[in-house]
């Protein structure tokens, strides 16, 4: 019978901390054939709680694949702590949480069973990998769950066990493609406080296309529109940059083609005189008359943004 010798230890998966973790895209760019889903992003991460903004078929996913070295650039290239995750894989998988947006969890697994397995692959001791769990799970409000079948679970749930498989192993890089999109809003504000928690020791990307969702946590954000970086900066600096340029006005619903031709529509309400719509106007265009002026919100700069690279 073939015995098999006791593991030795890893000595990748058993270095101390990095002081200060860090990641570099340099004109980072992925195609499929000659389609550019992603293209010459560039953006420099220290500790912190970093938003990756952008509609569908942005290039959320495709980004974050590469930064956690699933998915070979096709240009450019991502360095963790100053090496190329391509050329040192195994030291960035040894400090990476990666929460990708689709898994497709075994039906009839638990999740009692699934982060024990997750957390033997992350290298953790059985009493190390127990206790980490049971704080995720109760952090996460999936304790009451453990010993259900994942089939059986809430999309939520799942979600939420996707993103404490993620946690395993305390990263130092954490990856989270849309962890809160199928999250209410009492999850959200747990996972929020996990991440506020973490964010000092830990370099975090958050993915979402919901602007309220990285408003409340993120320190800085890049919008991705058609694969391009078209905006990097603090909320509310991008917020600042639309100053003047955000009014409201209420019209009949039978002008707002006409409304339209002074901006963008960022907001629409429906009221008893009319639709009130909020507008960012385009560069250099007057209000139109009736206009009240609104101070610019990240959702305006947002919206605006995408609006313009799309025209
Ligand atoms: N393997 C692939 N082959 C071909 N095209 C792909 C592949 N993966 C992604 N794409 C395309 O790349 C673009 C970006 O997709 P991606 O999933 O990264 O966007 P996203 O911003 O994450 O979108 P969503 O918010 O809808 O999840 C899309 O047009 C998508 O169809």
């Amino acid at each position: 019978m073939m015995t098999i010798p006791p593991y030795p230890g890893d000595p990748i998966l058993m270095t101390s901390p990095t002081a200060s973790p860090s990641l570099t895209l340099t004109g980072l760019g992925r195609r499929f054939g000659t389609f550019r889903a992603v293209h010459d992003v560039n953006w420099t991460l220290g500790p912190g709680i970093h938003g990756l903004l952008g509609p569908n078929g942005a290039g959320k996913s495709t980004l974050l694949a590469m930064l956690a070295g699933t998915l070979p650039p096709s240009e450019g290239r991502v360095e963790n702590g100053g090496q190329d995750v391509t050329q040192s894989m195994r030291a960035h998988y040894a400090r990476l949480g990666y929460a990708p947006q689709s898994v497709d969890l075994p039906p009839h697994a638990t999740p009692r069973q699934l982060l024990a397995y997750m957390a033997a692959l992350k290298g953790l001791p059985a009493r190390e990998a127990a206790q980490q769990a049971a704080g995720l799970a109760d952090a996460l409000h999936i304790a009451a769950k453990l010993d259900t079948p994942v089939g059986d679970l809430s999309g939520g749930m799942r979600r939420r066990l996707v993103v404490a498989q993620s946690l395993l192993g305390q990263p130092e890089i954490l990856l989270l493609d849309e962890p809160t999109a199928e999250l209410d809003g009492f999850e959200k504000l747990a996972l929020q406080s996990i991440l506020t928690e973490m964010a000092p020791r830990c370099v975090i990307v958050f993915s979402s296309h919901i602007v309220s969702d990285l408003e409340a946590i993120a320190e800085d954000l890049l919008i991705l529109s058609k694969g391009q970086a078209i905006s990097i900066g603090q909320p509310e600096t991008l917020a600042a940059a639309l100053e003047g340029r955000v009014v409201s006005l209420t019209v009949p619903a039978t002008a707002i083609d006409h409304a339209l031709q002074f901006g963008t529509v960022t907001g629409r309400k429906r009221m008893a005189d009319g639709i009130r719509l909020r507008l960012v106007l385009n560069a250099g265009k007057a209000a139109p008359p009736g206009a009240i002026p609104e101070a610019p919100s990240l959702e305006d700069a947002y919206l605006a943004a995408v609006a313009e690279h799309r025209a």
